[in-house]
């Protein structure tokens, strides 16, 4: 075995010599057989070293003298000691062959630990930072994290002030914690974790889930919280609905999660119930947790509850065998005798009775089966009452009272900050990972939802009866109500569905899944939204879970301008003031590399208060419209000025929105904006390629730039909301005179 390192040295000389695979593989063998030989080294020495005749955890607490071991509880290594016996390694077998493993990290704990021991921390407690994170739907957990909050501010001897945090609003990047470990110079990190548990999706799933994943990712650190001083988890849940294993189950799986990414636990998890015992019992934990921190008493480490039994099973059986992985987790946990809740249920995305399907049908949204939404947009009730459709009229001729929006997955891998649904939106980085329904449930329930609200507007005042009869034969779908619509393992079907219907597609993507994006069949107008020019900029205007957010926009652009090149492809701009109005080179620069077919350029609306939602917009971040005029005004000088023919084509000053598009789009002088339907159908069904200016219609003089409609039909009439209020109180005033006179 002890050849494992001197061969490693000798295969490497071999492929740098041969350049050839079998030096790879020699290598490969060599490093196995070395580890191999370190680990059986190891074993063999604390064998030798561990005394003859060992004091069992009994002795150690029933003698009158505990004998507490000086551990250095920051000490990522441990060597057994006279209390401690090595256990027979169980292997266990997990489902099927996997990747091999490779772990970077030495154990934090004492895994070979079989009885227990104490030890004395060397490092004070009250010396750390503390973190308290949390995140909430219906805002107990928060009260209860600002509760441990204010008790730690005001504890005596805490050397740094508590530091809370919102793992929803506060934390944009998980891995900024909970990969990586904040570094206070010689400051350790103490976390303490409030979580709620939802039985339907929240945030919490996403939370647990990159533990999860953190844990199964080979590439990385697999202890990565082993740097912290320790961690504590306090559950709040509902006994009385949740009762048993579900109570608190996602508390009790972060608990578990954190143990096994290296984290030491301070103190027992809290399981509290907020119908029955409320915030006492969790003052009670936040009391008791509080007196440990002053407290110098040794810690009683029991290995026997820790269930990480995987990283023994390492030692003993083959490579591949031996990952386990999320839907394992389930098993385990069975196995420990605690909750049974496995991460790898699917749950529905929005559940009947989560928060977020109430929130949502708050809002007036339907929900269809458990992924998909459909909303009324306003400017469709506003276009049924003849006053006006959205700037889709004016730019491609889209009549909003025969428009749908709608989209197929309310989840999506950003928080953007002009996003209102902060805090009970569904996340995901990557993967789908909810129940899924089929395209023909989401199509029919789509259609269903929207005619229903469709009709409920039959008796509203000024509903012109021909529109309102056309509204039930849709003709466009907009699919860009919230979420991310190709995040839709079966978007291609869908959107085929809404052609066979001869309904338009009008999708828009966030641009942080480029897999998806390039896989994306045939729609009529595809939009990518760009929504900051500088890596810097989009971090803080989209708050993006994926840590590669910038390489994945960056893919996102080639792929415009080269796979997905047939399409008509628009960039979506939201200024936003303050956040991403100031870099037009660097938008430029994003222009030349994915060679959009046309760029929307609109002023962002302001959708709700900082405080409430975790929205951090205020009114001071809504561009006027002169400001957004002259936002493109630059933009195109810019891109002329590195030789890209683009122009400003249209305008819709109601709604802040105008549109640049490439000058191929000008045909004999007239801009040509407008998409002819029939022929996109035609074309479709016909199987021939064919692209952006195959099926082009010229732009009305109303909605071109710089006409004095603005982008306004002029067959519409101005409805001026303000004006309306102060006409129907000046008539109430009069009537009221009148009566008063008449007395
Ligand atoms: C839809 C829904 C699902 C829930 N699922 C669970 C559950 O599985 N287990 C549990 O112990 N509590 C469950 N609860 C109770 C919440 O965890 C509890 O009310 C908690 O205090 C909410 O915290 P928050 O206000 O910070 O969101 C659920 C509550 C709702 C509304
Ligand atoms: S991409 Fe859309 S739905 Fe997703 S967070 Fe941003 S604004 Fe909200």
């Amino acid at each position: 075995m002890a050849f494992g390192i001197p061969l490693l040295v000798l295969c490497s000389a071999i492929n740098v010599f041969s350049g050839g695979k079998l030096g790879y593989y020699l290598i490969i063998l060599a490093a196995f057989l070395a580890i191999k030989s370190q680990e059986a080294s190891k074993t063999k020495n604390s064998r030798l070293d561990a005394p003859q005749s060992s004091v069992n955890s009994k002795d150690v607490l029933n003698s009158k003298e505990s004998p507490i071991y000086a551990v250095d509880f920051t000490s990522t290594t441990f060597t057994p000691t006279e209390s401690t016996t090595i256990p027979k390694a169980v292997p266990l077998r997990s489902r099927a062959k996997r990747s091999p493993k490779v772990i970077k990290a030495a154990k934090p704990i004492p895994n070979n630990l079989a009885e227990a021991s104490l030890t004395k921390s060397s490092v004070n407690l009250l010396q750390s930072q503390v973190y308290i994170f949390y995140t909430t739907l219906t805002g107990s957990s928060q009260r209860v994290a600002q509760a441990l909050h204010t008790k730690l501010t005001n504890l005596d001897g805490l050397a740094n002030p508590p530091k809370m945090l919102s793992l929803d609003d506060d934390v944009d990047d998980l891995e900024e914690f909970f990969l990586k470990t904040p570094k206070n110079g010689d400051t350790k990190s103490i976390y303490l974790l409030v979580l709620p548990s939802y039985e339907t999706d929240s945030p919490i799933d996403y939370f647990l889930e990159h533990l999860s994943e953190t844990y199964n990712d080979f590439r990385v650190d697999k202890y990565p919280l082993r740097s912290l001083l320790g961690f504590a988890v306090l559950g709040l849940g509902d006994s009385e609905s949740w009762n048993g294993e579900k109570f608190c189950y996602q508390a009790k799986l972060a608990d578990r999660w954190l143990g096994k990414l290296g984290g030491r636990r301070l103190f027992p998890l809290g399981e509290v119930c907020m119908k029955f015992e409320g915030e006492p019992k969790a003052q009670d934990w936040i009391q008791s947790f509080a007196t440990l921190l002053a407290d110098d008493e040794p810690f009683y480490l029991d290995n026997d509850d820790d269930i990480d039994d995987s990283d023994r099973e390492d030692e003993e059986v083959d490579d591949a065998d031996t990952l386990v992985d999320v839907e394992d987790m389930g098993n385990i946990i069975r196995k420990s005798g605690t909750t049974s809740i496995g991460m790898s249920e699917a749950k529905k995305m929005v559940a009947k009775d989560s928060p977020t399907y109430k929130s949502l049908t708050k809002q007036g949204y339907t929900i269809v089966g458990s992924h998909s939404g459909v909303k009324i947009c306003r400017w469709t009730k506003s276009a049924l009452r003849g006053r006006g459709s959205c700037y889709k009229f004016a730019f491609y001729g889209i009549k909003s009272h025969l428009c749908m929006e709608t989209t197929p997955s309310l989840a999506c891998s950003n928080k953007c900050v002009f996003c209102w649904r902060h805090g009970t939106n569904p996340v995901a980085k990557l993967n789908w990972r909810w129940e899924l329904d089929p395209p023909e449930k989401v199509f029919e329930g789509a259609l269903a939802g929207h005619y229903q609200k469709i009709k409920q507007m039959r008796g509203v005042p000024g509903i012109q009866n021909d529109r309102f009869q056309e509204a039930f034969q849709v003709k466009h779908c907009a699919l860009s109500l919230v979420g991310e619509p190709i995040f839709y393992p079966h978007i291609n079907e869908f959107v085929d569905l809404l052609h066979k219907q001869h309904i338009s597609s009008f999708l828009v993507c966030n641009a942080q899944h480029p897999d998806n994006l390039a896989k994306l069949a045939k729609v009529t107008q595809l939009y990518v939204s760009i929504d900051a020019p500088t890596r810097t900029d989009l971090k803080k205007v989209d708050r993006p879970l994926n840590s590669d957010f910038w390489e994945r926009l960056m893919a996102c652009l080639d792929i415009l301008r080269t796979t997905q090149s047939h399409q008509r492809t628009v960039f979506r701009l939201t200024l936003v003031k303050g956040f991403n109005m100031n870099d037009i080179a660097s938008y430029a620069d994003m222009v030349i590399q994915a060679q959009p077919s046309q760029i929307e350029v609109k002023g962002a609306t302001f959708c709700g208060s900082s405080n409430g939602n975790g929205n951090p917009l205020t009114m001071q971040n809504i561009p006027f419209y002169e400001e957004c005029k002259l936002f493109v005004v630059s933009l195109v000088e810019e891109l002329n000025s590195r030789g890209h023919s683009y122009e400003v084509a249209a305008e819709h000053a109601h709604s802040c929105c105008i549109l640049i598009a490439h000058t191929k789009f000008k045909i004999n002088g007239k801009w040509h904006t407008h998409i002819d339907y029939p022929k996109f159908f035609q074309l479709l069904e016909s199987g021939e390629e064919f692209n952006d200016l195959d099926y082009v219609k010229e732009t009305p003089e109303w909605a071109v730039w710089g006409s004095e409609e603005a982008g306004f039909n002029p067959d519409d009439t101005r409805y001026d909301r303000k004006a309306e209020k102060l006409r129907k109180k000046l008539e109430r005033e009069d009537l009221s005179r009148k009566i008063q006179a008449s007395k």
